[in-house]
């Protein structure tokens, strides 16, 4: 089952764990409930998992996708993206991230703004709805490869926080307060 808790803020190499003292664990029910962020995991060494994953990306309308490699070797201008990841920031559009090999951290902030960190591995997949402030890092492996998907022409623009005034942030806070469940 995919691990996801409340962070430290501690200064420390953003690679590692970063839990609480004594750790908490989030519940997935209850982060899906007020921040939308939704997660399945589909085995891709599983026969049913092609299929799986066609159904939801026919399901969800996911029409574009593509495949990105983050290691020292494989990215252009590792370290420039590497900080531009981690830097909290939103998107006009869901980021939809299925994980193909290695490992990684998506920090996600909850309805009281606390990060929860969510560890993602092979098979995980996670959907952060437009608008939700997050950001992302490799964990002490330095690697992971995922697919992207996209609904339409891809936009991967980050909006670095404080980002209130752009309108994807605006519908999702008027979604928390309504319930993600209404749409
Ligand atoms: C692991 S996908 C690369 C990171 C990224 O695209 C993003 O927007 C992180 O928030
Ligand atoms: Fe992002």
């Amino acid at each position: 089952m995919v691990q996801l808790w409340y962070m430290n803020s501690g200064s420390e190499d953003q690679r590692l764990e970063h839990h609480l003292t004594p750790p908490q664990l989030a519940d997935l029910d209850q982060i899906n409930e007020e921040t939308g962020v939704l997660y399945w995991k589909i085995d891709p060494n599983n026969d049913d998992g092609e299929d799986n994953l066609d159904k939801l990306k026919t399901d969800r309308g996911y029409n574009y996708e593509d495949i990105m490699e983050i290691s020292k070797g494989t990215l252009p201008n590792y370290e420039e993206k590497i900080k531009s990841f981690f830097t909290e920031h939103i998107h006009t559009e869901e980021e939809i991230r299925y994980i193909l090999d290695g490992s990684g951290y998506f920090d996600i902030r909850d309805a009281s703004d606390h990060w929860v960190r969510i560890k993602v591995i092979p098979g995980d997949l996670l959907v952060l709805p437009a608008g939700i402030y997050h950001r992302f890092t490799l964990d002490t492996n330095n690697y992971i490869k995922v697919k992207r998907f996209f609904v339409g022409e891809p936009v991967w623009t980050p909006h670095n926080r404080p980002a209130e005034e752009i309108s994807s942030r605006k519908e999702y806070i008027k979604k928390q307060q309504k319930g993600f469940k209404e749409y």
